[in-house]
């Protein structure tokens, strides 16, 4: 792999574009739960599951108010003046994918990418069997068909006893590269926040919009989408620099003047990485893509310096609490001051309106 590229390497870039390779340390993963005596199976107290965490918010669950294909607003960004983003895209490669059947039933293609910029395992998260990536199908000087199979590069289904990666007769799945191209599929970028996927946080909504985009891409009615897993935790500044940004969020900072505090930007993450992700799956081009974000700043940095990557239309992401007038989603004091900030200090004007009406007729704040 080429060197790695610094921040300082480019330090008249805006935020949104800057490579931002920040070492963070090691997170060490809890095996298993094990919160006042409780085991993965017996409940957990209620004070510790956030709705991310909560089987009936996870993919394919049935809760039929949203059912529905989600609302999309349409999107053009041909006129705009393109942001200065880097002009060439990572270099990257699918060394491996696995079928990952999740707790709802629903199933998904898990794709581990490699790249020549930063050293970290992206991922890919591809529900349907539409979407293949360019690079794991590629023949490897040498390998055998089980080398193949093993790193996932196989059409159809794997069972005991097959022997050819390609098509397969017994497996009921279509065998066709490409995909349905009358919709454009979903997609969602989404940041690494090991606090909010993982530790139960309700600092964030991180967790709920990851479940959220997941149970989208899974309905019977949709056909398909990515999730792009960049790992680029806490806005790209790591997750020791953000937990110190909890600690100053405590003392009093909102969460952008905690980062601020402490000599990051606002928002550190770039996008080209998930740009040339999305070509690699084939994402790339006229068709399009229907992005799940409310921030704008996403949009055009997702479709790369020259739009290799086309965002047709925008699909909102209210959180939870919003939709439900509280039912459900998170409650936390510290979540309603993250989303405050969010709406006003990080979204463009229509965004800020559309988000602060869905917040008013939810009852959470007055506009
Ligand atoms: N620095 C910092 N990062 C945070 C904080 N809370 C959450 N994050 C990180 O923010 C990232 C999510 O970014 P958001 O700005 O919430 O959402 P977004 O991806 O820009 O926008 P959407 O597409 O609309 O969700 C994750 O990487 C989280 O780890 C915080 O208080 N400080």
């Amino acid at each position: 792999m080429p060197a790695l590229i610094l921040r300082e390497a480019m330090p008249d870039l805006p935020s949104h574009s800057s490579p931002s390779y920040v070492l963070s340390p090691l997170a060490r993963k809890i095996p298993d739960y094990d919160l006042n005596g409780s085991r993965p199976g017996s409940p957990l107290p209620d004070t510790l599951l956030s709705p991310a965490f909560t089987p009936p918010s996870t993919p394919g669950s049935d809760t039929p108010l949203y059912q529905k294909e989600p609302k999309s607003i349409p999107v053009d960004t041909s006129l705009q003046r393109p942001p200065k983003l880097l002009e060439k895209l990572p270099e990257v490669e699918c060394i491996v994918r696995a079928r990952i059947p999740t707790v709802t039933g629903a199933e998904m293609f898990l794709h581990l990418y490699q790249n020549n910029v930063d050293g970290k395992e992206h991922l890919a998260i591809v529900f349907g069997d539409n979407i293949r990536s360019k690079s794991l199908h590629a023949v490897w000087p040498g390998e055998t068909e089980r080398d193949r199979m093993t790193r996932g590069a196989y059409t159809g289904r794997l069972h005991p006893g097959r022997v050819s990666s390609r098509a397969d007769p017994q497996s009921s799945t279509p065998e066709h590269i490409g995909r349905d191209n009358h919709t454009a599929p979903l997609v969602r970028i989404h940041s690494e926040c090991y606090t909010g996927e993982t530790a139960w946080s309700a600092r964030c909504d991180c967790g709920e919009q990851l479940d959220e985009a997941a149970r989208l891409m899974s309905l019977p009615s949709s056909s398909g989408g990515v999730i792009i897993y960049l790992r680029q935790e806490g806005r790209g500044i790591g997750l020791g620099e953000k937990l110190k940004a909890y600690n100053l969020q405590d003392l009093g900072s909102d969460t952008v003047e905690a980062n601020l505090l402490l000599r990051h930007p606002a928002d550190a993450r770039s996008y080209g990485m998930a740009t040339a992700m999305l070509l690699d799956l084939g994402l790339g081009g006229d068709t399009g893509i229907r992005l799940l974000t409310n921030n704008p700043d996403k949009i055009r940095a997702v479709e790369g310096p020259k739009r290799e990557v086309v965002v047709k239309e925008r699909v909102a992401m209210v959180p939870l609490a919003w939709k439900t007038g509280g039912k459900k989603g998170i409650h936390s004091d510290e979540i309603e001051g993250y989303l405050r900030t969010k709406v006003g200090k990080s979204l463009a004007n229509d965004d800020r309106v559309t988000l602060l009406m869905q917040a008013s007729r939810s009852g959470k704040w007055a506009i």
